[in-house]
């Protein structure tokens, strides 16, 4: 294993850096240059050294899963962007940070990306690429029920699939409501930070749901009698639940059940007692109650 970095190349650049602002004169373009190769060698060695130590960190959590950690990047992401100021776009440090986050999973083992991409619309692509970088292997899937297929067969890939809409003959997220929890389960949103996409997009995988410290999560509800939208907000609000997000689904020749998608503030383990208030206090109304997945709340929707 290599020496950590001495800190000469640091002691170099804040040599100049000091020089410059002892004297009124501009500093030349060789001595800036030279600043920034300074500055080059220095970020370079510690990357390798970041490198070496997710190595290590793969080899403790070898046995525990897949490799990524959708919370422990968020709250790297999160660190760095309070650390930001001065005139580069935090928008290209969070891209850096995103591609450097995707290829220290590779290093620890496979990871490739499943994306929905329907005819023509190439907006989940994008977004995949500018979460997952350009190392991860990306594989376009015409339909969501193909991405969900291969996310369900192999631990190591992610999927990318459309935010869920009303009115779908067969939504994706159905398939998940069972509460098997080998099922994939949803771990991320995306775009992750304010960026032009017409789409917003889900991430699916078979990852252990975390809590970042600022999560939403993603609750099935299955009502086994007729009910409105708004008797079960007001259930859920009831039982203390702050909900962001709801669609609904139900069988075209069988009314009931309906299973609703319901996304609430928080992140929400499996035994929280809000969850048995809700189904207690539904007198029959509501069956099965399931987490359907959490997400770190990503740059982009953080109330400044
Ligand atoms: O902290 C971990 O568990 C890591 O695997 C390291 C690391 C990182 O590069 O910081 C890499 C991938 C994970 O998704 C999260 C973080």
């Amino acid at each position: 294993m290599n020496a950590p970095p001495t800190g000469l190349a640091l002691h170099k650049v804040t040599a100049r850096m000091t020089k410059k602002t002892d004297t009124s004169a501009p500093a030349s373009l060789e001595d800036l240059r030279r600043e920034i190769d300074a500055i080059d060698e220095q970020l370079h060695d510690l990357l390798m050294r970041r490198a070496e130590i997710v190595q290590e960190v793969g080899l403790v959590k070898k046995g525990t899963g897949g490799f990524l950690r959708p919370a422990r990047e968020a709250q790297i992401l999160r660190k760095r962007a309070e650390q930001h100021k001065g005139p580069l776009a935090l928008a290209a440090v969070i891209r850096i940070w995103r591609e450097l986050l995707a290829s220290m999973t590779l290093i620890q083992g496979k990871f490739s990306v499943a994306v929905h991409l329907p005819d023509g619309d190439g907006a989940y692509w994008d977004l995949a690429r500018d979460h997952f970088g350009v190392q991860a292997q990306t594989v376009a899937h015409l339909s969501p029920g193909a991405v969900l297929r291969v996310v369900a067969d192999d631990a190591s890939t992610v999927g990318v699939l459309p935010w869920p809409m009303d009115g779908e003959r067969d939504p994706w997220w159905r398939h998940l409501c069972t509460g098997d929890d080998k099922l994939p389960k949803i771990i991320g949103r995306l775009p992750g930070l304010n960026q032009p996409s017409a789409r917003s997009a889900l991430v699916v995988g078979q990852v252990a749901l975390d809590p970042s410290g600022d999560d939403r999560t993603f609750l099935a509800i299955e009502t086994l009698e007729e009910m409105s939208r708004t008797r079960l907000l007001s259930r859920l609000g009831k039982a203390g639940f702050d909900v962001e997000f709801i669609t609904d689904h139900n069988d075209a020749q069988v009314p009931l059940p309906v299973w609703s998608l319901i996304e609430v503030e928080g992140f929400v383990a499996a035994d929280d007692p809000r969850i048995r208030t809700l189904i207690n206090e539904s007198a029959g109304e509501i069956g099965h109650v399931s987490i359907v997945g959490a997400y770190p709340v990503p740059l982009a929707l953080k109330k400044k």
